[in-house]
Protein backbone atom coordinates (compact mmCIF):
# COMPACT_ATOMS: atom_id res chain seq x y z
CA UNK A 1 0.00 0.00 0.00
CA UNK A 2 1.48 3.58 -1.31
CA UNK A 3 1.65 5.89 1.71
CA UNK A 4 1.28 10.21 1.91
CA UNK A 5 1.61 12.59 3.92
CA UNK A 6 3.36 16.02 4.35
CA UNK A 7 5.92 17.26 6.53
CA UNK A 8 6.71 21.04 7.09
CA UNK A 9 9.84 23.49 7.82
CA UNK A 10 9.66 25.23 10.73
CA UNK A 11 8.19 28.52 10.23
CA UNK A 12 5.48 26.76 7.71
CA UNK A 13 3.43 25.06 10.00
CA UNK A 14 0.18 27.03 10.30
CA UNK A 15 -0.46 27.25 6.19
CA UNK A 16 0.97 23.98 6.13
CA UNK A 17 -1.31 22.78 8.09
CA UNK A 18 -4.54 23.74 6.50
CA UNK A 19 -3.22 22.67 3.76
CA UNK A 20 -2.73 18.94 4.83
CA UNK A 21 -6.17 19.00 6.06
CA UNK A 22 -7.63 20.81 2.39
CA UNK A 23 -5.97 17.25 1.60
CA UNK A 24 -6.58 15.31 3.97
CA UNK A 25 -3.09 14.20 4.95
CA UNK A 26 -1.31 14.14 8.08
CA UNK A 27 1.21 16.92 8.64
CA UNK A 28 4.98 16.20 10.25
CA UNK A 29 7.12 18.78 11.70
CA UNK A 30 10.74 18.61 10.45
CA UNK A 31 12.89 19.53 13.67
CA UNK A 32 15.76 21.20 12.98
CA UNK A 33 18.28 22.32 15.70
CA UNK A 34 21.15 25.24 15.39
CA UNK A 35 24.36 24.35 16.68
CA UNK A 36 26.72 26.91 18.69
CA UNK A 37 28.78 27.64 15.45
CA UNK A 38 25.20 27.49 13.39
CA UNK A 39 25.19 24.27 11.81
CA UNK A 40 21.94 22.67 11.22
CA UNK A 41 20.69 18.85 12.67
CA UNK A 42 17.71 18.43 11.04
CA UNK A 43 15.50 15.32 12.04
CA UNK A 44 12.06 14.41 9.63
CA UNK A 45 9.08 12.71 10.70
CA UNK A 46 8.44 9.00 9.20
CA UNK A 47 8.81 9.15 5.52
CA UNK A 48 5.55 7.64 3.66
CA UNK A 49 6.24 7.15 -0.41
CA UNK A 50 5.26 10.57 -1.74
CA UNK A 51 6.36 13.28 0.84
CA UNK A 52 5.13 16.92 0.17
CA UNK A 53 7.46 18.71 2.06
CA UNK A 54 6.13 22.00 2.33
CA UNK A 55 8.73 25.12 3.01
CA UNK A 56 8.06 29.18 2.55
CA UNK A 57 11.80 29.65 1.28
CA UNK A 58 12.02 33.54 2.58
CA UNK A 59 15.01 34.19 4.42
CA UNK A 60 16.59 31.26 2.51
CA UNK A 61 20.23 30.58 2.90
CA UNK A 62 19.48 28.11 6.41
CA UNK A 63 16.30 26.20 5.14
CA UNK A 64 17.58 25.49 1.67
CA UNK A 65 20.29 23.37 3.95
CA UNK A 66 17.67 22.42 6.04
CA UNK A 67 15.62 21.19 2.83
CA UNK A 68 18.58 19.44 1.46
CA UNK A 69 19.35 17.12 4.62
CA UNK A 70 15.69 16.39 5.49
CA UNK A 71 14.96 15.33 1.55
CA UNK A 72 18.12 13.17 2.33
CA UNK A 73 16.59 11.75 5.60
CA UNK A 74 13.34 11.30 3.65
CA UNK A 75 14.89 9.15 0.73
CA UNK A 76 17.35 7.32 3.02
CA UNK A 77 14.34 6.63 5.39
CA UNK A 78 12.10 4.95 2.19
CA UNK A 79 10.70 8.14 0.37
CA UNK A 80 10.23 7.10 -3.46
CA UNK A 81 8.90 11.01 -4.15
CA UNK A 82 9.21 14.18 -3.20
CA UNK A 83 6.96 17.28 -4.05
CA UNK A 84 8.26 20.44 -2.88
CA UNK A 85 5.60 23.19 -2.30
CA UNK A 86 7.42 26.54 -1.79
CA UNK A 87 4.95 28.96 -1.87
CA UNK A 88 7.75 31.51 -2.52
CA UNK A 89 11.01 30.50 -3.82
CA UNK A 90 13.47 31.87 -3.49
CA UNK A 91 16.82 33.21 -6.00
CA UNK A 92 14.39 33.77 -8.96
CA UNK A 93 15.01 37.50 -9.46
CA UNK A 94 18.58 37.08 -10.42
CA UNK A 95 18.50 34.96 -13.56
CA UNK A 96 21.08 36.33 -15.45
CA UNK A 97 24.59 37.54 -14.93
CA UNK A 98 24.10 41.53 -14.92
CA UNK A 99 27.67 42.79 -14.48
CA UNK A 100 30.60 40.05 -15.37
CA UNK A 101 31.52 37.50 -12.70
CA UNK A 102 27.92 37.46 -11.33
CA UNK A 103 26.32 33.85 -10.37
CA UNK A 104 23.05 33.34 -12.23
CA UNK A 105 21.25 32.28 -8.97
CA UNK A 106 18.16 31.41 -10.43
CA UNK A 107 19.85 28.63 -12.38
CA UNK A 108 22.05 27.11 -9.49
CA UNK A 109 19.06 27.14 -6.83
CA UNK A 110 16.98 25.11 -9.70
CA UNK A 111 19.63 22.71 -10.33
CA UNK A 112 20.05 21.90 -6.92
CA UNK A 113 16.53 21.14 -6.33
CA UNK A 114 16.38 19.35 -9.51
CA UNK A 115 18.99 16.85 -7.82
CA UNK A 116 16.97 16.72 -4.31
CA UNK A 117 13.03 16.55 -5.56
CA UNK A 118 10.44 15.28 -8.04
CA UNK A 119 8.66 18.24 -8.47
CA UNK A 120 7.89 21.68 -7.63
CA UNK A 121 5.00 23.74 -6.64
CA UNK A 122 5.21 27.57 -6.51
CA UNK A 123 3.29 30.35 -6.83
CA UNK A 124 4.00 33.77 -8.38
CA UNK A 125 7.50 32.93 -8.75
CA UNK A 126 9.51 35.65 -10.16
CA UNK A 127 10.10 34.46 -13.14
CA UNK A 128 10.15 38.14 -15.67
CA UNK A 129 12.87 36.75 -18.25
CA UNK A 130 12.63 32.99 -17.35
CA UNK A 131 8.98 32.55 -18.90
CA UNK A 132 8.52 28.51 -18.21
CA UNK A 133 9.71 27.44 -15.12
CA UNK A 134 10.22 24.07 -16.07
CA UNK A 135 13.50 25.36 -17.38
CA UNK A 136 14.80 26.61 -14.25
CA UNK A 137 14.26 22.87 -12.63
CA UNK A 138 15.67 20.52 -15.43
CA UNK A 139 13.77 17.01 -15.62
CA UNK A 140 11.60 17.47 -13.48
CA UNK A 141 8.11 18.68 -12.79
CA UNK A 142 7.34 22.14 -12.50
CA UNK A 143 4.42 24.39 -11.78
CA UNK A 144 4.24 27.97 -11.19
CA UNK A 145 0.54 28.77 -9.70
CA UNK A 146 -1.25 32.32 -9.38
CA UNK A 147 -2.04 33.63 -6.96
CA UNK A 148 -4.05 36.35 -8.34
CA UNK A 149 -7.86 33.86 -8.46
CA UNK A 150 -7.15 33.43 -4.85
CA UNK A 151 -6.53 37.38 -4.24
CA UNK A 152 -9.67 38.22 -6.47
CA UNK A 153 -11.57 36.42 -4.58
CA UNK A 154 -10.59 37.68 -1.55
CA UNK A 155 -11.25 41.48 -2.59
CA UNK A 156 -14.43 40.14 -4.25
CA UNK A 157 -16.10 39.03 -0.84
CA UNK A 158 -15.44 43.45 0.07
CA UNK A 159 -17.85 45.95 -1.51
CA UNK A 160 -14.84 47.91 -3.75
CA UNK A 161 -15.41 50.97 -5.31
CA UNK A 162 -16.22 50.94 -8.87
CA UNK A 163 -14.04 53.75 -9.41
CA UNK A 164 -11.22 51.92 -8.15
CA UNK A 165 -7.72 51.44 -10.46
CA UNK A 166 -6.14 48.53 -9.84
CA UNK A 167 -2.09 49.69 -10.50
CA UNK A 168 0.70 47.42 -11.17
CA UNK A 169 4.19 49.30 -10.51
CA UNK A 170 5.89 48.08 -13.55
CA UNK A 171 5.65 46.30 -16.71
CA UNK A 172 6.42 42.70 -15.17
CA UNK A 173 3.15 42.90 -13.13
CA UNK A 174 1.07 43.94 -15.96
CA UNK A 175 -0.39 40.06 -16.14
CA UNK A 176 -1.20 40.28 -12.58
CA UNK A 177 -3.41 43.80 -12.32
CA UNK A 178 -4.81 42.71 -16.00
CA UNK A 179 -5.83 39.67 -14.20
CA UNK A 180 -7.21 41.31 -10.97
CA UNK A 181 -9.34 44.13 -12.78
CA UNK A 182 -10.77 41.72 -15.18
CA UNK A 183 -11.76 39.68 -12.43
CA UNK A 184 -13.13 42.28 -10.19
CA UNK A 185 -14.53 44.34 -13.76
CA UNK A 186 -11.80 47.63 -12.84
CA UNK A 187 -9.71 49.47 -14.91
CA UNK A 188 -6.22 49.43 -14.26
CA UNK A 189 -2.99 50.61 -15.53
CA UNK A 190 0.99 50.26 -14.89
CA UNK A 191 3.74 52.60 -13.99
CA UNK A 192 7.15 52.69 -15.52
CA UNK A 193 9.85 52.04 -13.06
CA UNK A 194 13.86 52.76 -13.28
CA UNK A 195 15.95 50.86 -10.52
CA UNK A 196 19.03 52.93 -9.85
CA UNK A 197 19.99 50.57 -6.89
CA UNK A 198 17.90 48.25 -4.48
CA UNK A 199 16.36 51.17 -2.25
CA UNK A 200 16.08 53.25 -4.81
CA UNK A 201 13.68 53.18 -7.74
CA UNK A 202 11.89 56.02 -10.04
CA UNK A 203 8.18 55.46 -10.81
CA UNK A 204 6.14 57.32 -13.45
CA UNK A 205 2.83 56.84 -14.98
CA UNK A 206 1.98 57.44 -18.79
CA UNK A 207 -1.50 59.49 -17.41
CA UNK A 208 -0.87 61.05 -14.41
CA UNK A 209 -4.31 62.36 -14.46
CA UNK A 210 -6.53 59.24 -14.38
CA UNK A 211 -6.00 58.69 -10.54
CA UNK A 212 -7.04 62.17 -9.42
CA UNK A 213 -9.54 61.45 -6.83
CA UNK A 214 -10.06 57.72 -7.32
CA UNK A 215 -8.80 54.82 -5.44
CA UNK A 216 -5.83 52.87 -5.91
CA UNK A 217 -5.30 49.35 -5.31
CA UNK A 218 -1.46 48.42 -5.80
CA UNK A 219 -0.61 44.65 -6.95
CA UNK A 220 2.63 43.29 -6.67
CA UNK A 221 4.58 40.14 -6.43
CA UNK A 222 6.77 40.61 -3.79
CA UNK A 223 7.85 43.43 -1.71
CA UNK A 224 11.04 43.35 0.00
CA UNK A 225 12.66 46.57 0.85
CA UNK A 226 9.32 48.06 0.51
CA UNK A 227 11.04 50.85 -2.25
CA UNK A 228 8.83 50.09 -4.91
CA UNK A 229 5.59 49.88 -2.76
CA UNK A 230 6.43 53.35 -1.42
CA UNK A 231 7.50 54.73 -4.12
CA UNK A 232 4.37 53.91 -6.05
CA UNK A 233 2.36 54.97 -3.57
CA UNK A 234 3.48 58.42 -3.20
CA UNK A 235 3.54 58.80 -6.92
CA UNK A 236 -0.59 57.99 -7.04
CA UNK A 237 -0.69 60.28 -3.96
CA UNK A 238 0.78 63.49 -5.91
CA UNK A 239 -1.51 62.76 -8.55
CA UNK A 240 -4.46 62.91 -6.72
CA UNK A 241 -5.59 59.61 -5.72
CA UNK A 242 -8.17 59.08 -2.95
CA UNK A 243 -7.17 56.45 -1.24
CA UNK A 244 -4.07 53.91 -1.73
CA UNK A 245 -4.52 50.01 -0.62
CA UNK A 246 -2.04 47.35 -1.60
CA UNK A 247 -1.95 43.24 -1.69
CA UNK A 248 1.08 41.54 -2.46
CA UNK A 249 1.45 37.57 -2.80
CA UNK A 250 4.84 37.52 -1.02
CA UNK A 251 5.38 39.73 1.85
CA UNK A 252 9.00 39.82 2.66
CA UNK A 253 9.49 42.88 4.48
CA UNK A 254 10.39 43.13 8.02
CA UNK A 255 6.75 43.65 9.88
CA UNK A 256 7.80 47.21 11.30
CA UNK A 257 7.72 48.44 8.00
CA UNK A 258 3.76 48.34 8.48
CA UNK A 259 4.40 51.89 9.93
CA UNK A 260 6.79 53.46 6.75
CA UNK A 261 4.29 52.09 4.44
CA UNK A 262 1.71 54.18 6.16
CA UNK A 263 3.29 57.27 6.20
CA UNK A 264 4.15 56.73 2.17
CA UNK A 265 0.25 57.08 2.10
CA UNK A 266 -0.92 53.76 2.03
CA UNK A 267 -3.98 53.12 3.91
CA UNK A 268 -4.01 48.79 4.11
CA UNK A 269 -1.22 46.19 3.05
CA UNK A 270 -2.54 42.56 2.31
CA UNK A 271 -0.54 39.59 1.64
CA UNK A 272 -1.05 35.73 0.49
CA UNK A 273 0.02 33.44 3.57
CA UNK A 274 2.88 32.40 1.31
CA UNK A 275 5.71 34.11 3.65
CA UNK A 276 4.26 33.72 7.89
CA UNK A 277 3.79 37.16 8.03
CA UNK A 278 0.89 39.80 10.17
CA UNK A 279 -0.35 41.17 6.44
CA UNK A 280 -1.55 37.62 5.47
CA UNK A 281 -4.83 37.79 4.80
CA UNK A 282 -5.51 35.61 1.69
CA UNK A 283 -4.59 31.90 2.18
CA UNK A 284 -3.28 29.69 -1.09
CA UNK A 285 -4.35 26.30 0.61
CA UNK A 286 -7.33 26.03 -2.08
CA UNK A 287 -5.03 27.16 -5.12
CA UNK A 288 -2.37 24.70 -4.04
CA UNK A 289 -4.36 21.73 -2.72
CA UNK A 290 -5.87 21.35 -6.42
CA UNK A 291 -2.49 21.38 -7.99
CA UNK A 292 -1.29 18.88 -5.89
CA UNK A 293 -4.72 16.21 -5.97
CA UNK A 294 -2.74 14.33 -8.64
CA UNK A 295 -0.44 13.35 -5.52
CA UNK A 296 -3.33 11.82 -3.99
CA UNK A 297 -4.86 10.12 -7.48
CA UNK A 298 -1.10 9.09 -8.02
CA UNK A 299 -1.08 7.32 -4.84
CA UNK A 300 -4.26 5.39 -5.31
CA UNK A 301 -3.55 4.55 -8.43
CA UNK A 302 -0.23 2.61 -7.44
CA UNK A 303 -2.39 1.05 -4.80
CA UNK A 304 -4.87 -0.42 -7.07
CA UNK A 305 -2.27 -1.19 -9.77
CA UNK A 306 -1.15 -5.49 -9.52
O1 LIG B 1 11.27 47.31 -4.13
P1 LIG B 1 11.39 46.05 -3.33
O2 LIG B 1 10.29 45.89 -2.33
O3 LIG B 1 12.76 45.94 -2.68
O4 LIG B 1 11.38 44.84 -4.32
C1 LIG B 1 10.20 44.30 -4.86
C2 LIG B 1 9.97 44.75 -6.27
O5 LIG B 1 11.06 44.43 -7.10
C3 LIG B 1 10.63 43.59 -8.16
O6 LIG B 1 11.62 42.68 -8.49
C4 LIG B 1 9.36 42.96 -7.66
O7 LIG B 1 8.54 42.51 -8.71
C5 LIG B 1 8.76 44.10 -6.89
O8 LIG B 1 8.13 45.00 -7.78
Amino acid sequence: MSTIALQTLPGGSDAAKRLAVRLGLSCGEIAVHRFPDSELRVAVAPATDTTILYAPLDQPNDKLIALLFAAEALRRNGAKRLVLVAPYLCYMRQDAAFHAGEAISQRAMGALLATTVDRVVTVDAHLHRTTDIRLVFPGIEAENLSAMPAIANALATESIDPATIVIGPDMESEPWVNDIASRLRLQHTVARKTRHGDRSVAISFADPGLLAGRPALLVDDIVSSGTTLMAAAKALIAMGAAAVDAVVTHALFPPAMIVAFTGAGIRSIRSTDSVPHPTNAIALDDILAAALRSELTTTYLSETTP
